[in-house]
């Protein structure tokens, strides 16, 4: 995973005979990601809570682009399944080159509302999961020696406060989740494997639309305030991430470790 020579640049993007696992894969921003990779020449490994999604979701993937794609059930919170469901992996793929880490919640309210349970599941699933993830990959890689590209998924909401929905819990996991990634780039630099963030802004999925639905907002009005807040003036769509995670995964990064892009239209700018 490193240009050792000049290549053409989409020589460098190729991701043939790599292995690239998605977590949250089954819908959303993580399968549009893994759908980028595999069309980018990757086997897949499709990891989600929701097993029958997960497995149409890698099959779907697979057809379409003619790569190896597998779908895993897993809780990204229970540690146990994560140590088990990499190495089924790694059975079933030989060897894990990249990993991006989609699996995450959200709950919308105020601090008064967040309770001791809601504020721990978001950060058992959005911090300590993607640690569970991020370790068992790094531990195949290093054991394969060739490195490899970790990719966490945080998001704009690291470094702002949202407007009009309110999930100050979510917001701190998020900020974590890129920490983590800027301190487990320099740990693992050594063993050449790389660790970056990619921030998105809003994009249209379940988890948003569910947010709109909680808080008893209309859909138009929500995103009206959305679009005003970012220079683009509209928001994301979610294969407007393919390019970014190809090339954080690829060659084409190969100088680039504890990186976070920022996928937002321009709305973490005033
Ligand atoms: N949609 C946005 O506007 C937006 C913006 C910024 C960041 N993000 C982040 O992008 C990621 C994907 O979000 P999305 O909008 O596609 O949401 P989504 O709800 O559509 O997808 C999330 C996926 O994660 C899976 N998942 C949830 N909990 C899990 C667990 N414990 N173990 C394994 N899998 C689990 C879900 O089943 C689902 O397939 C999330 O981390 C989210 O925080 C989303
Ligand atoms: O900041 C964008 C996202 O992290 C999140 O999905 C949004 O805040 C939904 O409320």
């Amino acid at each position: 995973m490193t240009a050792e020579k000049s290549t053409n640049v989409f020589e460098q993007m190729l991701l043939r005979g790599k292995v690239a696992v998605v977590t949250g894969g089954a819908r959303g921003l993580g399968y549009e990601m893994m759908l980028a990779l595999a069309e980018a020449g990757a086997e897949i490994a499709c990891i989600d809570i929701l097993k029958e999604t997960a497995i149409e979701s890698a099959a779907k993937i697979s057809k379409e682009c003619q790569v190896k794609g597998t779908g895993w059930q897993c809780d990204v919170s229970d540690e146990d399944q994560v140590i088990t469901v990499f190495q089924d992996i790694v059975q079933q793929h030989a060897h894990i080159d990249v990993l991006v880490t989609a699996a995450g919640i959200n709950k919308n309210g105020t601090a008064f509302d967040y309770t001791g349970k809601d504020i721990r599941k978001i950060f058992d699933v959005n911090v300590i999961g993607t640690f569970f993830c991020m370790q068992q990959a790094a531990k195949h890689m290093v054991k394969a020696g060739n490195g490899g590209s970790i990719i966490s998924v945080a998001s704009m909401s690291a470094h702002i406060y949202n407007n009009p929905q309110i999930h100050s819990p979510y917001n701190a996991s998020k900020a974590a989740v890129l920490q983590l990634s800027r301190c487990l780039s320099c740990e693992w630099g050594p063993h050449n494997i790389r660790v970056t963030t990619i921030s998105p802004g809003y994009f249209a999925t379940e988890m948003t639309n569910k947010l709109i639905n909680e808080m008893g907002l209309s859909v138009e009005d929500t995103v009206r305030t959305w679009k005003s807040e970012a220079p683009l003036g509209r928001v994301g769509k979610p294969h407007e991430l393919k390019g970014t995670v190809v090339f954080l995964a690829s060659d084409a990064s190969s100088f680039c470790t504890g990186t976070e892009i920022l996928v937002e239209g321009g709305a973490t700018i005033w």
